[in-house]
């Protein structure tokens, strides 16, 4: 790797691996004060105090938020080491790793932004002058000095001007030749069928149709990680972020597609009986049946536990009473994971069931064909090609035999299990959603002129491009990390959380730079970008909401600690 000289000095710095690596003990540290800061607030006895995390949740929240950006930059530092051991660090990923470093740094000095509005600084931890003094060692110094200056992102700007031939923006470093012709076989397919329709989908509010769904099926996107006995392919999440990130950055929709199969595969492969297994996951894989999640309730989104649908028991049917919100592809699918109330005497999650129950697809003009069950779609801003309904349900029946495990009370804990591999898939979807925001503005900031140049060669442009690419960068290498966290057997709640968290944040930023750099055709729902940025704001409301995840994340490492 080579670096050129800048009147800021050369680009990028001549020992940055070094200089990077030695910046992270300090983030260490400051990440443990953080901690230790914060544990003082709302674990004083050394257990989580959830009243005090409630109280403190700026505090806890942007702890988790300090941790998040520490795991990434270890992240961008393992990334980096690999491609230099290999010899592939090249000068466009070498400049993004030190624009990382400069611009999360400077970030963690003095305030991060955990959404629009709302900074955390040091202060709010408890950190005191020493241990803020501590963390400004001469490496942290330096990177945040002429890390991410702009002449560095102007060089990652001319760096990325090829990005859009090949859809590259630096190497992944996935290390897995299989993987790289996985993506390369997904890229062909988004091209050739999904951008060129995409909009139009969109535009028009239509179902995604179904021989693009045929198609996927037949791509093996439904059975990617069930496992080969049960009918999959027995790929890990890895692969599983590898194709979502491909056919999100192609519509979201169609990323989105493979969620509900992945939650549905998850629940009965882990939560199942082996007859349900046999019954269910074959189908799954394949793409048969199309699955649909089914827990949300109009009075009861992110506090699960409070949910009231009830099912009843009746001889060997469980009758199902209430009413479910926000349920993507509701219709057009024939098998949902309903979360259930069995026992009303248990509070909170202790109650809750899961069952697997079988429905008719519906149609437009008779979107719930089915006795016990009416319903209608809910207009959304984005996020479509799959629909978003109510549902009530009055007596909707469901045999005894698909309550999932065939033991009640066990719904949300068979959830939970799900939650690692549904977050780290929604961390690809949403590194996909913010690569083809950088791309929109990549490409419309070299086809736009104005006072006699194209739009990318002003600083402010060619920065915003550049930071988009970094920041999308960064968040695709924690995602991989959960992912790999997954495929190794390995607890990764927290990580998975963490990259959820932040590509959500990454892809709403990205959209909306994105529509600035076009300016008034941004706002044009002509525009593919307009879409985009519709369908980026989703990423931080379902899923865990930003929030909810920061509150998940802080509490794991609060009790990860003891
Ligand atoms: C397009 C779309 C598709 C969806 N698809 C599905 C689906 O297929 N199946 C399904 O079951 N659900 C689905 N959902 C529902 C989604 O999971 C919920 O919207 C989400 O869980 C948030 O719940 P809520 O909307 O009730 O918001 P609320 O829980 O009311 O939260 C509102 C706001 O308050 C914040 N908040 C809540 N509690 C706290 C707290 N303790 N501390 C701090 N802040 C807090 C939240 O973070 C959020 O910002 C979908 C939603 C949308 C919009």
């Amino acid at each position: 790797m080579s670096s050129t000289p800048t009147s800021n000095g050369p680009l990028p710095l001549p020992d940055l691996l070094s200089t990077t690596a030695a910046a992270l003990d300090a983030v260490a540290r400051l990440a443990e004060a953080a901690e230790r800061g914060v544990a003082a607030l709302v674990a004083p006895g050394g257990r989580v105090d959830a009243a005090a995390l409630d109280r403190h949740q700026v505090a806890a929240h942007g702890f988790a938020w300090v941790a998040t950006y520490a795991e990434a930059l270890r992240q961008m530092q393992g990334w980096a080491e690999r491609l230099d051991c290999a010899g592939r660090l090249g000068e466009l990923e070498a400049c993004m790793l030190q624009a990382a470093f400069g611009e999360y740094l400077a970030q963690l000095d003095g305030g991060l932004a955990m959404s629009q509005g709302e900074i955390v600084r040091p202060a709010d931890f408890g950190l005191d002058d020493a241990e803020r003094a501590a963390f400004r060692t001469e490496a942290v110094r330096r990177l945040i000095a002429v890390g991410n200056a702009s002449a560095l992102r102007l060089r990652i700007a001319e760096l990325l001007a090829d990005a859009l031939h090949g859809g590259g923006f630096g190497e992944a470093a996935l290390e897995d030749e299989a993987l790289d012709m996985v993506r390369e076989q997904f890229r062909r397919f988004v091209a050739d069928v999904v951008e060129p329709h995409a909009h139009e989908w969109h535009l028009k509010d239509e179902l995604i149709p179904m021989p693009v769904v045929e198609q996927m099926a037949e791509m093996g996107v439904f059975g990617l990680t069930v496992p080969e006995e049960d009918g999959g392919l027995g790929m890990g999440k890895l692969a599983m972020c590898v194709v979502t990130e491909e056919l999100s950055r192609g519509y979201i929709g169609v990323g989105s597609l493979g969620t509900r199969a992945e939650i549905a595969a998850e629940l009965i492969r882990l939560g199942g009986t082996a007859e349900q297994r046999a019954r269910w996951l074959p189908r799954l894989a394949s793409g048969e049946i199309l699955p649909t999640a089914v827990f949300t309730e109009p009075n009861t989104g992110s506090d699960l536990g409070s949910l009231r649908t009830r099912a009843v028991l009746d001889g060997d049917t469980y009758r199902v009473t209430g009413a479910k919100t926000w349920i993507t592809h509701g219709s057009r699918s024939d098998l949902m994971t309903l979360l259930v109330r069995t026992d009303p005497d248990a509070p909170g999650y202790r109650g809750l069931s899961m069952l697997l129950a079988e429905k008719p697809r519906g149609t437009e003009a008779a979107p719930f064909p089915a006795e016990g069950m009416s319903g209608g779609e809910i207009p959304v801003l984005g996020y479509r090609g799959m629909k978003e309904y109510e549902i009530g349900f009055d007596g909707f029946a469901v045999p005894r035999e698909n309550l999932l495990g065939g033991v009640e009370g066990q719904g949300f804990k068979q959830l939970m299990a799900t939650f690692e591999s549904a977050r780290v898939q929604t961390a690809a979807r949403a590194v996909g959603v913010a690569q083809n925001a950088m791309e929109l503005g990549l490409r419309y900031a070299q086809e736009r002129v104005q006072f006699g140049r194209p739009l990318a060669a002003f600083p402010r442009v060619a920065g915003k491009i550049a930071w988009m690419a970094v920041e999308t960068m960064i968040a695709r290498q924690l995602t991989y990390f959960a992912a790999r966290e997954k495929d190794s057997d390995r607890r990764c709640d927290i990580e998975a959380g963490m990259a959820k968290l932040l590509a959500a944040r990454v892809a709403w930023s990205n959209a909306d730079n994105a529509v600035q750099i076009h300016g008034g055709n941004g706002y044009a729902v002509e525009y593919p970008i307009s879409r985009v940025l519709c369908d980026a704001r989703i990423l931080n409301i379902f899923e865990g909401a930003a929030e909810i995840q920061a509150q998940v994340v802080a509490r794991g490492l609060l009790t990860r600690r003891n």
